[in-house]
């Protein structure tokens, strides 16, 4: 069974356009996605769309002029806002993108044990310093004289030290050299090889490859398609959704062929399957309404052509 199951989240902001005049933006559209115990999905699209939204859905942690619709699911028990408030930092963890999500007045150290759950907060923060590789000195530094590699093994660290059961990392590798890319998506495996439902947001497919195990496809608010990493290969034939093609032969080691068009902005979204204006597939019935979400060969897929 799925630890995390999404089932038809939307989200909307109340946008003031004069003081009393207001419009809803509808950023995500009937979204769907599962993560089971022991297995990392990673969720990739393009930006704007949606990824971090989504993130924020899950963890309760929207601004308070969005309004959520659907249902989130932790382990066969809906996620209630008092119930997020309650399992945020124990059961689900976050791994933030940077280490501007860390205290800078307080010593890395501390911040790492305020997390741990067990006995000795102190022991249990020096064991995983140790296993991350960072020196006993470092627990006495504040956040602004870590290194990029330092500050992401801390916020790894808060993460592991909360024993989570689910760990939600948003572009955990921004601006990391390769060796670094490695180690932290390494990191995320072992957690879930230790038996956490690890969501990895990225925008860079080729390195969620090397450690998701199905991948979950976001395009302008909602999932086109849910496949198992090991259909990612080849030209993408095992694919389901053209925009996941797409992206797949755009990618420098394929073919290296743009998508012609963009990804269309929330609030201008088209009728239909939003893909459509860019997909070579279209036709009239793209554009009357939202494709249903459908089985196909084990995965998910919102296109009517698909097969
Ligand atoms: N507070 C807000 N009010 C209105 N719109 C918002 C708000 N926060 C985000 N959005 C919009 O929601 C959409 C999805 O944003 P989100 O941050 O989830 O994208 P993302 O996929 O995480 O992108 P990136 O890869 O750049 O991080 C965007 O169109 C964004 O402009
Ligand atoms: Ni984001």
């Amino acid at each position: 069974m799925s630890l995390l199951k999404v089932n038809g989240l939307s989200v909307e902001f109340t946008q003031y356009i004069s003081l009393l005049r207001q419009k809803r933006l509808q950023v995500i559209h009937n979204l769907e996605l599962s993560v089971a115990a022991g297995e990392v999905v990673a969720v990739i699209g393009s930006s704007g769309s949606g990824k971090s939204i989504l993130a924020h859905a899950v963890l309760g942690i929207l601004p308070s002029n969005a309004h959520v619709s659907g249902s989130i699911y932790l382990d066969g028990e809906e996620l209630t806002p008092s119930k997020q408030v309650k399992l945020r930092g124990s059961e689900i963890a976050l791994v933030p993108q940077s280490v501007q999500y860390l205290d800078p007045l307080m010593r890395v150290g501390q911040q790492v044990r305020y997390a741990v759950k067990t006995e000795d907060p102190v022991k249990t923060q020096r064991g995983i310093f140790k296993r991350y590789g960072l020196k006993a000195e470092v627990e006495r530094m504040f956040p602004f004289q870590l290194s990029g590699g330092m500050a992401r093994r801390v916020l790894v660290s808060t993460a592991t030290v909360s024993g989570a059961r689910l760990v939600i990392a948003d572009e955990p590798t921004p601006g990391l050299d390769a060796a670094s890319i490695k180690e932290a998506l390494g990191q995320l495996r072992e957690l879930a090889d230790q038996g956490c439902a690890v969501m990895l947001i990225t925008h860079d497919i080729e390195s969620a490859l090397t450690i998701a195990d199905r991948i979950a496809v976001l395009y302008a608010g909602t999932t086109v398609e849910i496949a198992s990493a090991e259909d990612f290969r080849g030209n993408g034939e095992q694919l389901r959704h053209p925009y996941t093609k797409a992206m797949w032969k755009a990618l420098p080691h394929n073919d290296f062929v743009p998508i012609p068009g963009s990804q269309p902005l929330a609030g201008a979204m088209p009728t239909g399957c939003a893909f459509a204006p860019r997909c070579s597939l279209a036709t009239k019935a793209c554009t009357e309404g939202l494709p249903d979400a459908r089985e196909i060969r084990g995965g998910m897929v919102r296109c009517i052509h698909a097969s």
